[in-house]
């Protein structure tokens, strides 16, 4: 992947443009994550762990919002279980083109790695196959809110006994003192990462019209009114989390 360093906030912009997956961002992409999401690392690594416990024999493994494939290639080090296919989704082709590019190289240098397909497309029009794992890293938050419950919905139905959604999410705190210390602690966590006041105030400005995260409270209630019957939180780092839901 692209070693090249997200720069991209770092000049006086004289209007911010509203974020995009465009060529620009995924350039930058692997950098720019890494040196804004505490704990990404983390969570992509133990997500092969974690979907190695509830792959089930000749399913799908879906990796939604897949950007240049970091979860699809974690899903593929560490599942084992027969018959078991990775689909990744994205609707930025900018990204399509690039995972392609990766987990291509990532096949000519690895034996024993699942099959996988990476779509483009948009994940609120994709009929899903029976699934035993599906993976939402950072991508429901740029999902419209009225639109994340039906997504969640056929996501549920989906998904066969023994799986698991595996969603990860930055979160707003409805506690005014808690949301106000840990956006604080995150704007550090950016700035001992190199980001500058400037970038980090653009980027905010570039993201806040396109990204809406939740609570852990609104995550967890509209999970089970999916029809999830079980919640369990298994990552923080500041404001981000990732969740196991049990179908
Ligand atoms: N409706 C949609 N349909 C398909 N893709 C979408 C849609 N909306 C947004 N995306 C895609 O969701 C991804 C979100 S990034 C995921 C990181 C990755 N999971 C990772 O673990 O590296 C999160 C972030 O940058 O904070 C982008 O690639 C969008 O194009
Ligand atoms: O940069 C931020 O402040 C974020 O909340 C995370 C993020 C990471 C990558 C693209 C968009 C948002």
């Amino acid at each position: 992947m692209s070693k090249e360093p997200d720069r991209l906030f770092a000049q006086p912009l004289p209007q911010v443009p509203d974020f995009a997956f465009n060529e620009d961002v995924v350039r930058v992409f692997p950098d720019m994550i890494k040196r804004s999401v505490p704990g990404y690392p983390t969570i992509v690594e133990n997500l092969g762990v974690l979907a190695a416990q509830f792959a089930q024999p000749n399913s799908v493994l879906y990796d939604l919002g897949s950007s240049l494939g970091a979860v699809t290639q974690a899903l593929r080090r560490h599942v084992r279980t027969d018959g078991c296919r990775v689909i990744a989704v994205d609707n930025s082709i900018a990204m399509v083109e690039r995972c392609r590019e990766y987990l291509n190289g990532q096949d000519s240098m690895f034996q024993e790695l699942l099959p996988v397909e990476v779509i483009e497309g948009d994940i609120l029009a994709l009929q899903f196959a029976p699934a035993s794992v599906v993976a939402l890293n950072f991508t429901l938050q740029f999902i419209a809110p009225d639109e994340r419950l039906a997504l969640l919905s056929r996501i549920r139905q989906s998904l066969l006994p023994g799986g698991a959604l595996i969603l990860s999410e930055k979160l707003r705190f409805n506690d005014a003192e808690e949301h106000a210390l840990l956006t604080d602690l995150h704007i550090a966590f950016k700035r001992a990462n190199g980001y500058s006041e400037l970038e980090i105030a653009q980027k905010r400005s570039a993201i806040e019209n396109v990204m809406k995260p939740d609570s852990l409270e609104e995550h967890r209630e509209r999970l089970l009114a999916a029809g999830f019957s079980k919640v369990v939180p298994w990552f923080q780092c500041l404001n981000f989390a990732s969740l196991i839901a049990l179908p």
